[in-house]
């Protein structure tokens, strides 16, 4: 195996790289470069391989479906009996039923009854539905002039996944549409690549675990819920630890356990430069740190690095993301930032995520230099298109504007003042969040 770039070689290679001054556009090249795929897979049921990745590409051994079939219930009879201004009369000769096959020959002038995913007797290429077609009173099928043409109605062998072509890319998440295409071609079981493991903690002092009696100066621990159950949501492994005081020593033991049992480890809290802020320090002592400020808001203190685990067999060690503590920073850091890293080690092919374009409601102020995200509304205005209104006061703090919001308005680094009326990118948040 081939060991990843070290954190210097990375930061040689980017141009104007200022671990101080990242863009968010300098943070994902970094992230990257640093963020390598797992390598390690297993085989599951398909029942258990729900937002697991696909570890190869995978063939198809049968065409889907396995015979042309009919789409509709109705009757099937050979195309090549109608004439253009005429109308047909077809007498039933037979029934055909999903499952089954027929045996019998059909003379000119003939039908069969047959159902929908049914298979199309040989010689026969057309259905009409039953609902377009009137009997007379001996019983015949009749068919008005120019209702179909040949072979409507009709699915092909085949036309979904052909035997021997590439049914699905390895990286390809298994999502519920994912799982019913492999079990389409009756596979039981699947390869995919090993669950990442990410170990979580918040740091602080006055960080209560919920269910603790409140104490003067304390708060409750959020972000721990909201961390973990992103991730949760990701399909990774959470290791979850309870909350470190900001003390260098118990920082320094909870990093280095946290690093020996994950691949990622991600600390919310003590980021920025107060005097009880340790992680970047002992990150430094057990690693390396690529960067520790970003121009961003909110999301300004975020420290990325890698802890030295010193496991045999792992010498690319951990990374760590230390996300700031106030809640919606920690949130839009793991949401615009983190997470598309988490994807890529998990193996995901690359996928960037669409931003939608929506009318902003109201004047948003803003400098260029730094990208903000904002918390928004999303809504269809009575015309039909889209527009955005933030959901008001933007503190990191408020953290009730998450469940508000459905999207965070992206106002991008070199991107001014936002006059009401204007279009603004917004990331949505799909069930993802
Ligand atoms: N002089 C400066 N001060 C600050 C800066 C700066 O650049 N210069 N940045 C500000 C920004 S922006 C943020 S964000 C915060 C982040 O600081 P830390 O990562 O060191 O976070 P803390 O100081 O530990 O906490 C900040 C805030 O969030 C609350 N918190 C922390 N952990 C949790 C948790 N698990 N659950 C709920 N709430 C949590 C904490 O009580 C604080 O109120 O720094 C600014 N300061
Ligand atoms: O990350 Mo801080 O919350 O930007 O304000």
């Amino acid at each position: 195996m081939t060991l990843p770039p070290t954190l210097s070689q990375i930061a040689e290679r980017l141009q104007g790289y200022d671990p101080e001054a990242m863009d968010v556009n300098g943070v994902q090249a970094f992230l990257a470069q640093l963020v390598q795929p797992l390598q390690e897979s297993e085989t599951l049921a398909l029942d258990a391989a729900l937002d697991r990745v696909l570890a190869q590409d995978l063939v198809s051994p049968i065409n889907v479906p396995a015979h042309d079939n009919s789409a509709m219930d109705g009757y099937a009879f050979a195309g090549h009996q109608l004439r253009p201004g005429q109308g047909l009369r077809l007498r039933m000769a037979g029934r055909v039923l999903a499952g089954a096959t027929w045996q019998g020959e059909l003379q000119a002038g003939e039908c069969l009854r047959i159902m929908t995913g049914a298979v199309m007797p040989p010689g026969l290429d057309t259905v009409v539905p039953q609902e377009l077609t009137t009997q007379d009173a001996d019983g015949a099928i009749l068919l008005a002039p120019d209702l179909l043409q040949p072979g409507a109605n009709r699915r092909r062998c085949g036309e979904d996944l052909q035997q021997g072509a590439l049914a699905m890319a390895q990286g390809e998440r298994l999502t519920p549409a994912a799982l019913g295409l492999l079990a389409s071609l009756g596979l039981a079981q699947v390869r995919v690549l090993r669950r990442l493991r990410v170990a979580y903690f918040s740091t602080g002092d006055e960080i209560l675990s919920p269910g603790e009696a409140p104490r003067a100066g304390a708060v409750y621990d959020s972000n721990r819920y909201t961390v973990c159950a992103l991730l949760r949501r990701l399909g990774v492994e959470v290791i979850e630890g309870p909350p470190v005081r900001d003390d260098p020593a118990q920082l320094s033991a909870a990093l280095t356990r946290a690093a020996s049992a994950a691949d990622v480890v991600i600390t919310s809290g003590g980021a920025s430069t107060g005097d009880a802020d340790h992680l970047r320090q002992q990150l430094q002592r057990l690693g390396e740190v690529a960067f520790w400020r970003i121009a961003m808001r909110p999301g300004r203190p975020m420290a990325v690095g890698r802890l030295v685990n010193g496991q045999a067999g792992d010498e690319a060690g951990a990374l760590l993301f230390g996300l700031p503590g106030n809640p919606v920073a920690a949130m839009v850091t793991l949401i615009a930032l983190v997470r598309p890293a988490l994807l890529r080690m998990m193996g995901c092919r690359a996928r960037p995520q669409p931003l939608l374009r929506a009318a902003c409601s109201e004047t948003l102020h803003k400098r260029p230099g730094r990208t903000e995200y904002q918390r928004g509304i999303v809504s269809t205005a009575a015309d039909g298109s889209l527009q955005v209104r933030t959901t008001g006061h933007q503190g990191s703090g408020v953290l009730s504007s998450m469940l508000q919001a459905n999207g965070l308005i992206v106002l991008h680094h070199d991107q001014a003042t936002v006059q009401a009326g204007d279009p603004v990118d917004v990331l949505m948040f799909d069930g993802a969040f």
